[in-house]
């Protein structure tokens, strides 16, 4: 049982087998027989194994992996379009798995709301049309006017009269936005939703999406395979690897101690100064000697910390979390810290 109150969504000993005697392998899959085996030897898929997750409320979870390694099946469970071989799927002290269909109705209307990769929009409504869908079918009274809400919110004022034939991409996708958040959901699924997009569009919608997450505070799960996407948006991120979790932790996390030699090499391309902050490289300050005359905060970025010292001519800096002492900082240091130690050691 998750604790009440808290929303978290709680994830435990998932599989998802497919086939038709699912539910007579999982003992063998739980015993060590691999997707490929399950596949030769019995013709079935082996979807997910052994996925144990807590997604936080109101704070972004990303999923991430490469293509075929269980991200969309994983997502479909949370809001129960898929039904696990073995699991449950905790929410507000409910197990989506075994809710009645009137419960799982209520439960995906009202708490979760999707935003697709292919935008899904309705191509003979407008965008106020679009995004007032959901809230027309409940018969809400003030459902364009919420609508008109949330079209501002995500920059497409003037466009409510527009058919999304008549958008951009990145325009379309906005408009997927302002339909789920008009839904007012706690739960926001979002599968590849940027995906799409071009490279700089895609960076406008993490930025829209980061923005309204600073105020909104929604439970997002985001399913993606970019890495860099990946580290732009999530409080936890959840690496999967042929339906296996391979990796759970925070983008500094997985970069600064990759689990396995798979995540390394995942990670190895990352710019880690826009990763690492000032703080998980802050060494505690020596008692009675002198601090330096420069202050960085503890939660900047090294790249942006290394060229504020650099320009202020500064090789130390003290690392401060508001008013708190965090510690002290040197150029070297960083520097050490924005190199991967692989490539460090092939250099040496
Ligand atoms: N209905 C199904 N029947 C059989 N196998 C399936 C089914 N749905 C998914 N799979 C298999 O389960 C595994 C995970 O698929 P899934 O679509 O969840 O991966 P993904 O990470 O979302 O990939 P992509 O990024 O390509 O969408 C794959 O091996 C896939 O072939």
């Amino acid at each position: 049982m998750n604790k009440a109150g808290t929303h978290d969504i709680e994830i435990r000993d998932l599989y998802k087998i497919f086939g038709p005697e699912a539910g007579q392998h999982v003992e063998a899959v739980k015993a060590g027989l691999t997707k490929a085996e399950l596949n030769d030897r019995h013709n079935h898929v082996l979807g997910l194994q052994d996925i144990n997750l807590t997604i936080p409320h109101g704070r972004i979870t990303v999923i991430m992996g490469l293509s075929g390694s269980g991200k969309s099946t994983l997502i479909r469970h949370i809001n129960g379009l898929i039904q696990p071989t073995a699991g449950q799927v905790l929410y507000d002290g409910m197990d989506v798995v075994t809710m009645t269909p009137t419960q799982l109705r209520d439960f995906r209307r009202q708490k979760t709301a999707m935003v697709f990769q292919k935008f899904a929009l309705l191509p003979h409504r407008t965008v106020l049309r679009n995004v007032a869908y959901g809230l027309d079918i409940r018969g809400m009274a003030e459902a364009e006017e919420r609508a008109r809400h949330w079209i501002d919110r995500v920059g497409l004022q003037g466009y409510e009269d527009y058919y999304p034939r008549q958008l951009s991409g990145g325009m379309q996708q906005r408009v997927g936005l302002a339909r789920a958040l008009a839904n007012d959901a706690e739960i926001l699924l979002m599968d590849e939703a940027f995906s799409a997009l071009d490279p700089l569009i895609r960076m406008d919608m993490q930025s829209i999406l980061l923005e309204l997450q600073q105020e909104l505070r929604k439970t997002i799960i985001f399913i993606t395979h970019d890495l860099d996407e990946a580290l732009r948006l999530g409080d936890k991120i959840a690496i999967l690897r042929d339906g296996a979790m391979e990796q759970v932790g925070n983008g500094q996390e997985i970069v600064l101690r990759p689990a396995n030699a798979y995540i390394a090499e995942f990670v190895r391309e990352v710019n880690r100064g826009r990763i690492i902050e000032a703080r998980t490289i802050a060494t505690p300050a020596t008692q009675g000697r002198e601090l330096p005359d420069f202050t960085v905060k503890a939660r900047s970025k090294l790249d942006l910390v290394a060229r504020r010292m650099t320009k202020a001519g500064m090789s130390e800096a003290q690392v401060r979390d508001g008013e708190v002492l965090v510690g002290t900082i040197d150029l070297p240091a960083i520097l050490e810290a924005m190199v991967n130690p692989a490539d460090a050691a092939s250099d040496d």
